[in-house]
């Protein structure tokens, strides 16, 4: 255990390295252990374990988590100010504190665990826990690229269901544990909860940090469950979610038309007819169980249609497509228009001549 009577406290570790917070690196610090000792109580038992903490900045988390009597507890921090005083920290606990200096968006975290008891899928979650309080600007790339890792049992969840405790400005994470017919439903509600056990654990004021965020932050516990909500490849249910959600408050078959190209019709109509989901459905009205249908179905359209996958509705290609759609659908209008009129012209001349 280590000593933190003998270790320089998380603000005179800021002071003596002189650590202006950096913008940039979204660097809002907890300096008090009340607080990442309540965070780090909301990962469960992590008693001999192994642990990954994300951007550990100043070290308060870390300690938290050194407290608990950790196996190993290996951090990755992009700030190299940050490294001489972890580096303080990791002698006073006997090198069980592993740093790695380096951008987690590209870190390779499976090297981390090799040394843990891995655990079947369908057991037991292991001994291994990813905790941060992450960096507000990647916390949603960063989430999306671990429950990619989770869908395809790749990092951390090569060795089993490994847990996640992580923050999230608040609106983010009532996103991601939003239910059906919630207003802040949205595309990370069904990423997270089709993979994953989601809970908001509790929401932490701006004002606890310094500097001072505009935000509060809510803390978030993952737990990926042992059957996805939706057996599809990431890729495809991302798509079709992320489509989905295009336009929040209009009906899905506007949104849904943006999977594919405006000349094939009938790949619309599939969708809705082999769903049986109401077209004039809202995106916050769907279950996951509705969204595991439009994938299932629009895996099959790509399986027959192989350049479906890739069909971008923003490409230049697609938005001169979709305007000389529109301008054909107007001028065909238009000719209809005039055959109309043309036809009740006839029509009066007709009676006229009858009259006369
Ligand atoms: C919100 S602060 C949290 C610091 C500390 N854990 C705490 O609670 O006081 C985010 C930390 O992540 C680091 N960071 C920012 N971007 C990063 C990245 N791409 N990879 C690794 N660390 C990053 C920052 O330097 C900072 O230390």
């Amino acid at each position: 255990m280590v000593d933190y009577l003998l270790m320089p406290t998380i603000s005179d570790i800021i002071r003596l390295f002189k650590l202006r917070s950096q913008k940039k690196l979204s660097q809002n610090f907890l300096l008090d252990m009340n607080l990442t000792r309540k965070i780090v109580k909301c990962a469960g038992n992590i008693e001999g374990g192994y642990v990954c903490e994300v951007g550990p900045g100043p070290g308060g988390i870390t300690r938290a988590i050194l407290e608990k009597d950790v196996k190993q507890l290996n951090v990755i921090e992009k700030d190299q100010r940050f490294i001489p005083s972890l580096q303080i920290l990791s002698d006073a606990c006997d090198h069980k504190l592993k740093i790695y200096h380096g951008d987690v968006l590209d870190f390779d975290m499976e090297k981390l665990f090799t040394e843990a008891e891995s655990q079947e899928w369908d057991k037991k979650s292991p001994n291994i826990h990813i905790i941060g309080n992450l960096p507000f600007n990647i916390s949603t790339p960063l989430i999306i690229k671990y429950l990619e890792a989770i869908s395809n049992r790749t990092g951390p969840w090569k060795y089993g269901r490994t847990k996640m405790t992580l923050t999230f400005q608040k609106e983010v994470a009532e996103r991601m544990v939003a239910t059906i017919l919630n207003k802040r439903r949205s595309r990370l509600s069904i990423m997270c909860q089709h993979l994953c056990e989601t809970h908001l654990k509790f929401v932490i004021p701006g004002t606890a940090f310094v500097p001072v965020p505009m935000i509060d932050v809510g803390v978030v516990h993952f737990v990926p469950l042992r059957t996805p909500m939706i057996s599809q490849p990431f890729k495809i249910v991302e798509k079709v979610v992320g489509h989905v959600f295009h336009y929040r408050q209009k009906m899905i078959k506007h949104s849904v038309q943006t999977l594919f190209p405006l000349d094939m019709p009938e790949l619309l109509e599939k969708m809705f007819a082999e769903t049986c989901i109401d077209p004039e459905t809202r995106p916050i009205q769907l279950s996951i169980e509705e969204f595991g249908r439009l994938c299932h179905v629009y895996a099959h359209i790509c399986e027959q249609h192989p350049h479906i996958f890739d069909y971008d509705y923003r490409s230049k290609e697609s938005l001169n497509e979709i305007k000389q759609f529109r301008l054909n659908r107007r001028l065909s209008r238009m000719h209809e228009l005039q055959q109309e009129l043309e036809k009740a012209e006839k029509d009066v001349t007709d009676k006229k001549s009858k009259f006369a």
